[in-house]
């Protein structure tokens, strides 16, 4: 390290912040304010807090810039729809006037409008709210809040860099409401706005501004290049000078990028070492290069001293060089100095967001020259330390691993011969209802378990009180007359973390929150070591809910790839090894239900999609290891054992043929939103097995009424044959509160009702209504 050769022009900086707070302060300001508990005056000072908080962090570690622009209420694509005046005009409201209560109205929908829709963003477990893209749409800027912040963000005397999600991004991420309406048409009029702005950011002393460009990693951005090269010729003149900023993938089209007339590049060296060496290259020597070499998507501590040799083979004969998140810090937690429950030795293995922070301006000042010995032996300590700990490896699980065979992961038969025997077991009706797994997840359950977390309520009194929630969930659904029942999961606090809190070599953290969207939030657990189940995780409460209904219980597990996907993930062995030793984790799970006399088991794959790399060119290879692992989870039980899987989130027409390699016995789907149009692919496609087709969106308060969902039905009838269709609403139902459940559940069993009767007659060997099987 003494050699570096001293780099003076080297900064240090980050694409964004969290913005949900260090203690979630935005989620609870937010969701009191939609209720109507504090007005928009006292909502704004908590996002001012979070914003001054986020600046005094970057100030106090050092960082050469304060990030700016990356706060957002809701979300930050539906904050710059708003900037540009963007929002779609079926809502009816001028975009000069958006005072809080308005915007978020596009967020939740109201009670004429749907909510914009929403979708994830990129790989993460974000979701944004999704541009709509009309021929009406039309552009203005309207900046105050944006200046506002820059004003705020002044008086630390540092140089601001303001972030700014790009046009061609911002294009890209929307979907065009008619199909011979194409939304590059627009890019002219978005650009006058955008250079607009620009001129208005100088003049307010913003030294940078970071624009952010996500969408170029995606293949799909190779054919958009004359759009790429269009905008950024119109941004040429930008007074303030433009760091063109991709992130999560290697960059396509970089011969062209590396052309385009902008001060910086940023791109992601932990996501994609495999490019740096052909930036480098390409991109030319007078300009800046960030490159961003602390991962903002994983929370361990990096190697600062491999990162340092690396950087410094790298930056020899560059003069300006930036260090940076490799993307904004908005996916990891905000600060480990919070975590006052995990263990000392694992704590010094991670870095959260503060930590990076320290990180970066560490690496800064090492290739200055100034190299913080402290810093760098202990996270050198802690690297080794982490690599040579016998706490990774669990020769439990080698054992277990070396067991496996090809068939377990296959069922004895196939489907056809399945289906006879899982009909003669339960015996279900023609369209069989049921729901996704979880009820309300009620006030009153979130306090008894933190209650409970903090010593105020004993086990005892915990298991009583979930066994109630249960108890009642149960008595609701037969109310209702739903088919397949489900305990309603009120002993989770969320279905990822749960299986976490109970699985070895997996950690869980007290305030590690990261925003997964609006004011909903998700702690992932840390997957540090060999995933092994010391014990059965969710049997007693799903033969608790089995002994109190004679209609089939339906377990309710996560499936091996979302839990994956949803939690952090360890650094130091292939993701599909990690997925394996999770899915004999859940295949030991399903086999004890099926023990336990539980006839249906779901195991939920929402990520199934998510967990897709950006690149299509390696999708096959993912989608092997991630089906293997599902049906590694899925296949130790009999034949008469009906699998239920579940997705949700997800375009699910172009991984078809591995969905159906999955080989589930029943697949229930989210189709609500696109009205029946994801289920046509399925039909297309032949879909073999079972289907549930979400017939109503459980994201909104609104309660579907029985003519819209008979509808959807109808529709699904066309695509899918009857004996194979069940009827359930979208996803879980844990957001919404009960009187929004009653009366949609209620409507569904009436709509399937009416189905029934016009179809019972038509269908070969439909079984009779009136027998209910015994469990
Ligand atoms: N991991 C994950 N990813 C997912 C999903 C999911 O379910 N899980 N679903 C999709 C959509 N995303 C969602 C993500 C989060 C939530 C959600 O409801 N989150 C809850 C937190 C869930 C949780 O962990 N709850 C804990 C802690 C609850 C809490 O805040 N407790 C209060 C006390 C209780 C109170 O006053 O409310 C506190 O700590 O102060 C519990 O139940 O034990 C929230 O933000 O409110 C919903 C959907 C996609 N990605
Ligand atoms: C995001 S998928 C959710 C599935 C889970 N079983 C639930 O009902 O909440
Ligand atoms: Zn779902």
């Amino acid at each position: 390290m003494t050699q570096l050769q001293a780099l003076t022009n080297v900064k240090a900086h980050v694409l964004g912040a969290a913005r949900i707070g260090a203690q979630r302060e935005l989620k609870f300001a937010m969701e009191q304010f939609w209720r109507g508990e504090i007005g928009a005056e006292e909502l704004e000072a908590v996002g001012a807090a979070i914003r001054a908080d986020n600046w005094q962090r970057q100030k106090a570690a050092g960082l050469d810039f304060l990030t700016v622009g990356d706060f957002a209420w809701y979300d930050h694509v539906l904050q710059t729809c708003a900037l540009f005046g963007a929002l779609p005009g079926r809502f009816g409201f001028h975009p000069a006037q958006l005072d809080l209560k308005t915007y978020f109205q596009y967020a939740r929908g109201n009670t004429e409008q749907f909510a914009m829709e929403m979708t994830k963003w990129f790989d993460t477990n974000y979701h944004y709210i999704v541009p709509e893209w009309s021929v009406n749409t039309q552009f203005g800027l309207h900046a105050e809040r944006l200046l506002a912040q820059v004003a705020e963000a002044q008086q630390y005397a540092t140089p601001i860099k303001l972030v700014l999600l790009g046009p061609v991004s911002l294009l890209a991420l929307g979907k065009e409401k008619s199909a011979d309406f194409d939304r590059w048409t627009l890019l002219p009029a978005l650009l006058a706005q955008y250079k607009k702005l620009l001129v208005c950011l100088q003049e307010v002393g913003v030294s940078w501004v970071q624009i952010d460009e996500p969408y170029l990693v995606l293949e799909e951005s190779k054919a958009r290049l004359p759009q790429v090269e269009a905008a950024y010729a119109a941004l040429q003149s930008s007074p303030v000078p433009l760091l063109l900023t991709t992130y999560f993938e290697t960059v396509e089209n970089l011969p062209a990028l590396a052309r385009l007339p902008v001060a910086g590049l940023h791109v992601d060296a932990v996501r994609a070492p495999q490019q740096v060496a052909q930036v480098f290259a390409q991109w030319p020597q007078d300009k800046v290069l960030s490159l961003g070499v602390v991962d903002g998507r994983n929370i361990w501590r990096q190697d600062v001293a491999n990162i340092l040799t690396k950087v410094q083979d790298w930056a020899k004969a560059r003069k300006h060089l930036w260090l940076g998140s490799s993307c904004s810090l908005l996916h990891v937690p905000v600060d480990l100095a919070s975590e006052h429950k995990l263990d000392a030795t694992l704590k010094s293995w991670l870095a959260f967001g503060q930590q990076k922070l320290e990180e970066l301006a560490f690496l800064r000042n090492a290739i200055k020259g100034e190299v913080d010995q402290r810093f760098l032996a202990a996270a050198s300590q802690a690297r080794a330390e982490r690599a040579h700990s016998a706490r990774i490896h669990n020769p439990l699980v080698a054992q277990r691993l070396a067991q496996v065979s090809a068939s377990d992961a296959e069922r004895a038969q196939p489907y056809a011969q399945r289906q006879a025997q899982q009909q003669a077991r339960l015996n279900l009706p023609l369209f069989p209802t049921t729901t996704i797994g979880s009820f309300p997840q009620t006030a009153a359950i979130r306090q008894a378990r933190k209650a409970n977390k903090q010593g105020q309520l004993s086990q005892l009194d915990y298991l009583h009180a979930m066994r109630a929630e249960i108890a009642e969930a149960v008595a609701q659904q037969e109310r209702y007359g739903l088919d397949v029942l489900v305990h309603g999961e009120a002993e989770r606090n969320d279905m990822v973390e749960y299986f976490g809190e109970q699985l070895w070599g997996y950690a869980f953290t007290e305030y590690g929150w990261v925003q997964s969207y609006g004011s909903r939030c998700v702690k992932p657990p840390i997957i540090y070591g060999d995933v092994y189940r010391p014990e059965a995780m969710t049997v007693s409460w799903t033969a608790y809910a089995q002994s109190l209904t004679s209609k089939p219980m339906k377990g309710m597990l996560t499936g091996p790839v979302t839990m994956l996907q949803w939690s952090f993930v360890r650094d130091d062995q292939p993701r599909s090894a990690t997925a394996k030793q999770i899915a004999l984790a859940i295949r030991d799970e399903v086999v004890d239900l099926e023990k336990a006399g539980i006839a249906v088991i779901q195991i939920d794959e929402p990520a199934f999609r998510e967990g897709l790399p950006l690149k299509q060119s390696v999708w096959q290879d993912y989608l092997n290891w991630a089906v293997e692992a599902f049906k590694l989870s899925a296949c130790g039980v009999r034949d008469e054992t009906q699998i239920h899987t579940h997705m949700c989130y997800s375009e699910f027409n172009d991984i078809l043929p591995a969905i159906a390699a999955l080989d589930a016995d029943v697949i229930t789907i989210e189709t609500s939103r696109s009205d029946m149009e994801l289920l046509r692919g399925f039909g297309d496609f032949a879909y073999p097995n079972e289907i549930g087709p979400g017939v109503y969106d459980i994201h909104s308060p609104r309660v579907p009424q029985v003519d819209e969902m008979v509808n959807l039905l109808e529709k699904a009838v066309q695509v899918i044959p009857a004996e194979r269709l069940w009827v359930n609403p979208d996803c879980g139902l844990k957001t919404r509160r009960w009187e929004e459940v009653a009366p949609a559940l209620q409507n569904m069993v009436a709509a399937c009702q009416q189905l029934r009767t016009r179809w019972q007659g038509q269908v070969k060997s439909a079984p009779s209504l009136e027998t209910s099987p015994s469990f």
